[in-house]
């Protein structure tokens, strides 16, 4: 391989096809053992997808016009070429389609790029593009001629890990680039060191592999946490985060990105003690929710009847693709079990299922192969499937998931997440809420007064015009 100017090398084999797997895990992954590789994907089903070709096509003719439009989240006045990428990284970003950078892109990179390097603290609307402006960073501070471990990326479910490495594969296409997971059940047993250049995984998992000496992280340069608001709250994953920074060398700096579409008041201050003098791009308020998302409500008349409703919207669902949340992993497994035993072809996903059976699943809905998706907050955040046109919030998000208290308060920031599952990159989508009584309305009414958007009814027994509004918010 010949190492040009940039420290660049450039492949004689060709790379991967996606959905991507992590690169050969020979050359990552020092085990004692032979064992076999992890499979890549099936490839996805071609039948029965018409409906979801054509709402492809007619997504594209949209996105011209809204990259076009300065007020749009997607709007850039720059091209990939000005914002000073390697020639090897903008052949992966054509080779993706990328064809002009979106805000948070355009305004990140210069930033990110610059040397010395800088902290980042970034906020952008749900599905603008955040992986890419943090993948390309990665890429772009790798010395490819070490086989070192260079850079960090946590990310808070073992979905959102896999997802943002078929990113990091793909943008890195044209590179020789090493990677490897920090997550549950994939590494081989005994597994003994990593030396791949990029790390994606969950914060237990990376601590485990730092504090084992499995990554050596004395050649890390970049970190980056993705839905870093959710990585850095006390109450969530903070605490494992903070260990894993610890474990980060000191005697050179490393490069703290934090991303995510939400960063609430008690999270911003930490974040900025978490990456100093950071680099800060941030949103208003009322910018927080994507236009293209269309809120509705039903008011429906109990939990029961919050079921029958949800079976009535089947045909809907299955347009396109759809996820509903639920509060609890157990209502997601008894709506589901009950719809499958009534003949609906639907699937569940939560965190207590084992991890093979978890990648099963969402990668048959990333592929089509399921069109209906039950689950919880596991993959509220960060999940990215274009073809999901509705997201139903069966039950409206808490503030402490566990409460059933008549004050519980909702939350504001997984429900923008939620519903941020669809409309993603100037696509349409719709949400729909659930309410049943008079808790849940008033939690509905303070999302709405916080967002500032207004959430609109649908009645529960009128079919025809529930379907005819939503087909119309689709267009
Ligand atoms: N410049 C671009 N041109 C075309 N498509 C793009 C561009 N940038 C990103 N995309 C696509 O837009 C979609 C959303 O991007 P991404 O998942 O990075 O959003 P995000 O901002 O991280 O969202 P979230 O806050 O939900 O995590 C992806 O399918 C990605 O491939």
């Amino acid at each position: 391989m010949e190492k040009d100017a940039d420290g660049f090398y450039t492949p004689k084999t060709e790379p991967p096809a996606l959905p991507a797997a992590p690169t050969a895990p020979p050359a990552t992954v020092v085990k004692p053992e032979d064992e076999p590789e992890a499979k890549p994907s099936p490839e996805a089903s071609t039948s029965d997808n018409t409906e979801l070709i054509k709402s492809t096509f007619e997504v594209t003719v949209t996105l011209a016009d809204q990259q076009a439009d300065p007020k749009s989240p997607l709007f850039s006045a720059k091209t990939f070429e000005e914002l000073g990428l390697h020639q090897d990284l903008l052949k992966g970003l054509y080779d993706l389609g990328f064809s002009k950078p979106s805000k948070i892109q355009e305004r990140a990179l210069p930033l990110l790029l610059a040397n010395p390097p800088q902290n980042m603290i970034g906020q952008s609307q749900s599905g603008t593009g955040k992986t890419a402006a943090f993948v390309l960073t990665m890429l772009s501070r790798i010395d490819f001629s070490k086989n070192k471990t260079q850079a960090l990326c946590l990310a808070p479910s073992r979905e959102l890990a896999r997802q943002i490495m078929s990113v990091v594969v793909a943008m890195g296409k044209f590179t020789p680039v090493q990677t490897e997971y920090a997550i549950r059940d994939n590494l081989p047993k005994g597994a003994t060191r990593i030396t791949a250049h990029v790390v994606v995984g969950t914060p237990g998992k990376m601590i485990d592999l730092l504090k084992k000496k499995i990554i050596d992280p004395s050649e890390v340069k970049v970190f980056v946490l993705d839905e870093a608001d959710n990585m850095l709250d006390q109450d969530g994953l903070g605490e494992q985060t903070l260990r894993v920074k610890n474990l980060l060398p000191r005697a050179s700096p490393v490069q703290i990105i934090l991303f995510s579409a939400t960063f609430p008041d008690h999270v911003r201050m930490f974040a900025s003690k978490f990456a100093p003098s950071a680099n800060k791009i941030e949103l208003q308020k009322e910018e927080l929710s994507v236009d293209g998302i269309r809120q509705f409500y039903m008011d429906c008349r109990n939990e029961d009847h919050k079921y029958d409703i949800l079976v009535s919207l089947y045909q809907l669902l299955t347009i396109g693709q759809s996820i509903i949340f639920c509060q609890h992993r157990h209502t997601a497994d008894r709506i589901s079990q009950r719809m499958t035993a009534e003949g609906h072809k639907v699937a569940s996903l939560h965190g207590a299922k084992d991890a093979a059976e978890r990648d099963s699943i969402i990668d048959n809905f990333r592929e089509g192969r399921e069109k209906v998706l039950i689950t919880t907050n596991v993959i509220a955040r960060g999940i990215d499937i274009l073809q999901v046109n509705m997201v139903v919030n069966y039950d409206l998000p808490l503030m402490n998931e566990r409460s059933n208290a008549e004050d519980a308060r909702p939350d504001i920031e997984t429900y923008i997440h939620r519903i941020g599952r669809t409309g993603r990159f100037g696509r349409k989508g719709i949400s729909i809420n659930f309410v049943h009584d008079k808790r849940t309305w008033l939690q509905m009414e303070e999302i709405e007064k916080v967002l500032g958007k207004k959430i609109i009814r649908i009645e529960t027994n009128d079919l025809d015009e529930m379907e005819e509004k939503m087909r119309k918010a689709l267009k």
